[in-house]
């Protein structure tokens, strides 16, 4: 179905306030660094997504997913859940680089247009659309191999701001240290109240 047959629900599905863009949010024209050695989508991980992310104008994050064989579902396509995967990645760290805001995927929604074949890149624009209250609401387009390319994939998803102790009740205290003492992630530079 085309993009434009497909039913459209209003977004953000609530009312919402525009975002704030945090006064310590990186500026237009900075490469994102990857926020954790070990993130899927951003890291240094074997086969992982190796997306890198840079800030654009007007409150758009950039961000680039070179397709592999590693990401295939059918042969020589990429899996629907590692596209997915890339959008998760491309909208949290929107999120959380613009807003300072620990957040995690409450919800999140993807619209496949177009297969994305292996060799190709897919450049996702991201940006923050509204908040309610601890409700951040996200959407991103993915285009085929330049920043105005076919779309080929669009993504949704709702963050949930939390406090950092969800990351060390539920997760690994000492990872979450080392994440927190990088001179960018430094966690009185956040806005950490829900
Ligand atoms: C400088 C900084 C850089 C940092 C870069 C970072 C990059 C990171 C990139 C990594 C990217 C990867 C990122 C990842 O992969 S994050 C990993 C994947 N996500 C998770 O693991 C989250 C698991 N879920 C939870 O922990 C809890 O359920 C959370 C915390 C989300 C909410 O449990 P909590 O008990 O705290 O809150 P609540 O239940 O009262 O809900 C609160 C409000 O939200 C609404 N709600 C909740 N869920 C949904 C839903 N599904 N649809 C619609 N609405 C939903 C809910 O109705 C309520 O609304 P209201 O009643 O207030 O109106």
């Amino acid at each position: 179905m085309s993009d434009e047959r497909r039913p459209a629900n209003p977004w953000p599905p609530v009312e919402t306030q525009r975002p704030e863009i945090h006064p310590k949010a990186p500026g237009p024209g900075t490469d994102l660094e990857m926020h954790y050695t070990e993130c899927f989508g951003c890291g240094d991980v074997d086969n992982g997504l190796h997306i890198h992310s840079t800030v654009g104008e007007s409150g758009v994050v950039h961000s680039r997913f070179p397709v592999t064989r590693a990401h295939q579902g059918a042969p020589g396509l990429a899996h629907g859940g590692l596209l997915a995967c890339a959008f998760d990645e491309a909208l949290g760290s929107t999120v959380g680089n613009l807003l300072r805001r620990p957040a995690v995927t409450g919800k999140l929604e993807t619209d496949f247009l177009r297969p994305v074949p292996v060799g190709t890149t897919l450049f996702i624009a991201a940006r923050v659309d509204g908040v309610a209250g601890r409700k951040i609401y996200a959407s991103a387009d993915g285009h085929l191999n330049s920043a105005d390319g076919p779309v080929a994939v669009r993504a949704r998803g709702l963050f949930i701001q939390v406090g950092l102790e969800h990351f060390t009740t539920h997760g690994d205290a000492d990872a979450l240290a080392k994440f927190t003492q990088a001179p960018r992630l430094r966690h009185d530079d956040w806005d950490i109240n829900p």
